[in-house]
């Protein structure tokens, strides 16, 4: 196999890893910045770069998990689902909060095809992720919209997409359960036969 087919063959093989399912360690200041390069070569028009990654870790943690409990307990969770939701943002090793920066009036670029380079963005992400033998989900949930939450990530004009858990798989993921074979994304275009 040429190195090609293996990084291929890689990239196959990645499968998101749930919170629940990563130790540590994280990746490093060093692999964080490979995986951020990796982002950064996702297709994006214009070069807008629209979206920020802001790190997690350490006592940071603490300070999301209090967020989460609080908003929580505002959806009527209590206090069983506060906790719950606390231990969503300590658990993983390490996460990364995905802010987006949409231009909603750029001259050239639609705001939809600010959002496909964010999407983009996160794949190479997660992709250079598990590359360096790491794990990850990217998680949203009803928490992105809570006020408090929203305010403490962004700055004006960000919107919060979600959060990126990271760490060391404890386990190998089950694998995709509904995504549907190749065949049935990759379909000929018949328009111009049918029109012509
Ligand atoms: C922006 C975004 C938000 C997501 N939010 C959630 C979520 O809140 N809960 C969840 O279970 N999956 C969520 N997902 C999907 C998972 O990250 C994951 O892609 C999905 O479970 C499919 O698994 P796979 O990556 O192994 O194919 C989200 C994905 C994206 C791109």
């Amino acid at each position: 196999m040429t190195p090609e087919h293996i990084a291929l063959q890689a990239l196959l093989g990645r499968y998101s890893v749930g919170p629940r399912h990563l130790v540590e360690p994280g990746p490093s200041d060093e692999q964080l910045a490979l995986m951020t390069q990796a982002a950064l070569r996702a297709p994006d028009h214009a070069e807008l770069v629209p979206y920020r990654f802001k790190l997690v870790r350490g006592a940071a943690k603490e300070g999301m998990a209090a967020l989460f409990a609080d908003a929580a307990r505002a959806a009527g969770k209590g206090e069983e689902g506060a906790a719950l939701d606390a231990e969503r943002a300590l658990r993983p090793p390490l996460t990364v909060a995905v802010v987006a920066r949409i231009d909603a009036g750029h001259p050239q670029v639609p705001a939809h095809e600010q959002w496909a380079a964010v999407g983009g963005a996160i794949s190479n992400f997660l992709t250079a992720a598990h590359l360096l033998g790491f794990g990850g989900k990217m998680l949203s949930g009803a928490k992105v919209r809570n006020p408090a939450i929203a305010a403490a990530f962004c700055e004006p004009g960000e919107t919060l997409l979600g959060w990126i858990a990271l760490g060391t798989p404890a386990r190998r993921p089950a694998g995709p359960a509904r995504k549907p074979g190749p065949a049935e994304v990759l379909v000929a275009w018949t328009g111009g036969a049918r029109h012509g």
